[in-house]
Parts: C-alpha cells; structure tokens; sequence
C-alpha cells in the first residue's frame, strides 16, 4: 500500500515499465488488441475480449489466415489484399470489414493497424486494434436509407405518385443523350385532361384531385416498358418519355391511353364534349442531333397539344414524322 502521507512526486517510475500494467490496460479497453509476428504470419497475442465480441477464444487465433477466413466474403479479398500490401509498404492503415462470430452472425469491425519495424528499418511485426463499429454502419446505413427516400420523394409528385416536373427534365435530359448517341427515336406524349376546371367546378376540387390520381394510375398502367417514364408535367396535364420508340409506337401508345380513360368512364356532365372524362394528346418523335436542346422538342410536342385542344379536344395530334 503507498503511504498517503508521505508527498508524492508523480506517477511511480517502475510502473512504466511493468508490463502488467499495459497487459491490464490492454485487457480492459472495449478495443481489441492484437499482435502478428510479420515473419510467421502469426498472432503472437490478441485481448481476450475477441471472444466476447466474436465468440471466438483467443487461443484459436493463430495464423494470418484465421483472420482471413473469419471475414465476410464481400470484404475479404480488398481487405486482405490492402491489409498486405500496406504492412509491406510499411504503412499504417485501417480497414473495416464484417467478422464472423461464431454463431455464424458478422460484426462490423474496424481494425486499425500500426507497423513496427526492427533497428533494419524490416517490418518485424503489426499490431493493431480492433473496434467494434456496428452501431456506427446501423446509423450510416439509416442515414443512407434517409437519403435515398428523401432523394425518391424528391422526384415524386406529391398527389399522384407519378414523376414530378423535376424527375421529368433529368430523365428527358438523360434519355436525349442517350438517344443521340445510339440514333435511337426518343418519343414524348403531353396529355393534358379537357375542360379540367369545369370538372373542379362542378364536382369540387377534393373529387378534382381524385380524379387526377385515377388517371395518373391508368396512364402508369397503359405504359409498359420500363424505360417508360411517366411524369406529371403541371396542373392537370401529363407527360410520358419512351425512349427507343418510333413515331407509330408512340401513337399506339398515346392510343392505348386514351381508350384506358375511356373506358374508365369517369362522369364529366360539365364537360362539352362528351359525358365523361377526355384527354387531349401531342406526340411527338425525335432523332437528337448536336443542334437542337430537348426543350425545343418540348415546345414542338406542346404546339402539337395545343392544335388537338384547338381542333375540338378528344383527340391526339401527332408532329412531323423524324423516323
Ligand atoms: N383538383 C385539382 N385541380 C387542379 C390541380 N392543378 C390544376 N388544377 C386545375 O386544373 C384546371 C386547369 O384549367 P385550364 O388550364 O383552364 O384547362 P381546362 O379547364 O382543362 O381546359 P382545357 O385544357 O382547355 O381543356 C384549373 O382549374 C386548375 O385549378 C390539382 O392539383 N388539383
């Protein structure tokens, strides 16, 4: 026992160099330590607490290879191969990989590691620790989950579920390169749904958005390929994206949609062209060269819409043919 009342100066020296006092440090961290002998390629020591986590006793710890069959596969080669290559380089690194316990589940560990070279400068040993990092993948992967919804919400229209105005630009941007370069057509339908403020008018805007989620589910269904895109451009109007798709496929397509409507009946009584629901459509189909942005194109479907409304509404128009 040290006298209390004797003044101390310090630590006590001789503690230092007591290597029971390092193994009882070692042995207490919730960091698992380990010792490989570079030579031999063997464990030369590791903390007892590995069985705790991995269920594996420490005795069982011998070679290099012991730590390399008790990873998951999708992480061994990388791990052993940059484990190797940086211990030869004389580098310290760290590395995160699942472990095998010994009940067959995987931990996320990530060891780091520390070189030690003799008085030549060769690399005579590695030691490391060992880190239980699961809790820290769980959150990462929660928040890579988070993101990727935010990202989907992001490009969603918040009544019909179908693309939004944004998801529409980056998809048509895409596809437009895309059909360049493979001197593919690329079509685009505009569906806009006829006198859609008399529909509000006469049966209210809560049965208007009804109606607007019903189409959006039978333009979705009347698309089949998926490729397809199906975006809601604005208010009551529609868009569809096919890419590697001529003029007459785009037609049937337009067509396919239109009959959907149609025989869904949906009662319009304030509408002047028919008793139910109708769309008018503009179709249009490309061939991107270098000159013209998609925009343009954009603007030459809408004409095309623009001419069915002003030709009596209920109909499809298609532009000049470029296939
Ligand atoms: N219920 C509902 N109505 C919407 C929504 N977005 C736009 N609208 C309505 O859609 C109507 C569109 O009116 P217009 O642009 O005049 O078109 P229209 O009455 O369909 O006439 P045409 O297109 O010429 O046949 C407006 O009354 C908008 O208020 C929406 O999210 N929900």
């Amino acid at each position: 026992m040290p006298d209390s009342s004797q003044p101390h100066d310090g630590p006590d020296p001789t503690l230092a160099t007591d290597p029971a006092v390092y193994k009882t440090l070692l042995e207490s961290t919730r960091a698992i330590p380990w010792r490989i002998d570079w030579a031999t390629a063997t464990f030369s020591y590791i903390g007892p607490q590995i069985e705790e986590l991995l269920g594996w006793e420490p005795s069982s710890w011998k070679t290099v290879e012991d730590w390399a069959t008790r990873m998951h596969p999708d992480e061994r080669a990388w791990a052993v191969d940059f484990c190797v290559a940086q211990s030869r380089a004389g580098v310290d690194h760290e590395a995160d990989y699942r472990a095998l316990t010994k009940d067959g589940r995987y931990v996320w560990i990530r060891d780091v590691v520390h070189v030690v070279r003799d008085e030549q400068g060769e690399v005579e040993a590695l030691v490391g620790f060992m880190f239980d990092i699961s809790e820290r993948k769980k959150t990462e992967q929660k928040l890579l989950e988070l993101q990727r919804e935010l990202e989907r919400l992001s490009f969603k229209d918040g009544l019909t579920g179908v693309g939004n105005r944004r998801h529409f630009e980056s998809v048509l941007e895409r596809e437009w390169h895309q059909a360049r370069e493979s001197r593919r057509p690329l079509s685009v339908v505009m569906i806009d749904i006829d006198y859609f403020k008399q529909y509000n008018d006469r049966y209210g805007h809560v049965a208007g958005d009804d109606c607007l989620r019903r189409v959006g589910r039978l333009l979705d269904t009347a698309t089949g390929r998926p490729r397809d895109f199906l975006g809601r451009f604005g208010g009551e109007e529609f868009v569809l994206v096919l890419p590697d798709t001529d003029a007459d496929a785009a037609l049937r397509v337009a067509e396919c949609c239109r009959d959907a409507i149609a025989a869904e009946a949906i009662p319009h009584s304030a509408s002047p062209v028919a008793g139910v629901l109708t769309v008018s459509m503009g179709v249009g189909t490309r061939i991107p060269d270098d000159n013209e942005p998609p925009l343009s194109f954009i603007a030459e479907v809408d004409r095309s819409l623009y001419l069915a409304k002003q030709q009596g509404r209920n109909r499809i128009v298609a532009g000049k043919r470029a296939d």
